[in-house]
């Protein structure tokens, strides 16, 4: 075990280009995982500030300098010869073309495809987190009617929407059965991804992708069920902790903003969204009362995108 003052401070840089595509390193000879692809960055110096560490690293390995980074996931892992905390950041405008200052290798790839490897054995996680979409919808067939709700549906899938969420409170059985599947099979023709609320049976006998857990249940868990994408719904520092300690692919902090579906719950704003999310090692969706134009916010706040109900499908 290391001494927390032992750990080493990294700043580390996804450097995205609009396609989705971003910027990885091979680490030079004579470096600790010589031959391993890292993300860009390097360790913050003594009174520096990460931010500041991460232009300088990406200035002194890449020539570019940094115009507009958003703070995003903080990991913590401890190798044999060092622990590293690492505060990623997502760098998503720069001037200068990236080019190689210390005889590096560089290379840009796609979270679902990426052809180089090794990887360094801290950055698995990262590399699932950026294959999230921005954006995560969620259903509200029984106000809106199942018919509408599908179609609501499909035009937020035409115009991009690539992760749903299926959460009909007090939906019949049957009834929730058919429009679970509906919601699958629509999104699967978009290559967009399907979480269940609640109900772990549901999602593995309509084919979803994952399961969404409510905070109560996820205060309740001992282990992830073995589906490949677990969600789960945070509003405070506790439910956070306990999905980081098992292992959520991501979650939901809510509700940042005054919400109609939730109109007795206290908000937190986006400062104290902020501070929540500064040293979590997830990915943070933002919640309530949202709109796509607080995309952006969102991001400047640490987290990695919004979530919607109404706002959008
Ligand atoms: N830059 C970077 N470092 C990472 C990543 N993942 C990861 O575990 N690390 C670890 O974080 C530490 C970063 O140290 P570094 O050696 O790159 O730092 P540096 O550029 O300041 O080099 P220096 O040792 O010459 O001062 C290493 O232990 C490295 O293994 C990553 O994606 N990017």
């Amino acid at each position: 075990m290391f001494h927390p003052s032992d750990i080493v401070k990294v700043a580390a840089a996804v450097i995205t280009r609009p396609d989705g595509s971003f910027l990885l390193a091979r680490r030079p000879a004579g470096k600790p995982y010589a031959g391993y692809w890292e993300f860009p960055g390097g360790k913050v110096k003594p009174d520096e500030s990460l931010l500041h560490a991460l232009r300088r690293e990406l200035l002194e390995e890449l020539g570019i300098h940094v115009e507009h980074a958003y703070p995003w996931i903080t990991r913590t892992f401890t190798y044999p010869h060092a622990a590293v905390c690492l505060h990623f950041y997502r760098v998503v405008q720069w001037h200068g073309e990236p080019y190689p200052q210390e005889n590096q290798e560089l290379s840009w790839q796609f979270a679902n495809n990426v052809a180089v490897e090794p990887m360094l054995p801290a950055n698995a996680p990262v590399l699932r987190a950026l294959d999230l979409p921005p954006v995560y919808a969620i259903t509200n067939a029984m106000e809106l009617g199942i018919k509408l709700s599908l179609t609501r549906i499909e035009h937020a899938l035409q115009a991009g929407l690539r992760l749903v969420q299926v959460r009909e409170k007090g939906m019949m059985k049957e009834a929730l059965h058919v429009f679970a599947g509906e919601v699958v099979k629509l999104a699967h023709r978009y290559g967009a991804k399907v979480l269940i609320n609640e109900d772990i049976r549901l999602c593995r006998e309509v084919g979803a992708d994952g399961v969404h857990f409510p905070s109560s249940q996820l205060m309740n868990l001992t282990e992830l069920p073995g589906i490949d994408l677990c969600g789960a719904s945070c509003h405070n520092a506790e439910e956070l902790f306990q999905a980081e300690r098992l292992g959520m692919s991501f979650v939901v902090l809510a509700p940042v903003l005054p919400t109609l579906s939730h109109p007795e719950s206290k908000t937190l704003g986006w400062q104290k969204f902020a501070t929540l999310v500064r040293e979590c090692s997830l990915p943070v969706y933002a919640l309530g009362g949202l709109r796509q134009e607080d995309l952006t916010t969102a991001w400047e706040h640490g987290g990695h995108g919004i979530a919607m109900m109404r706002a959008i499908v």
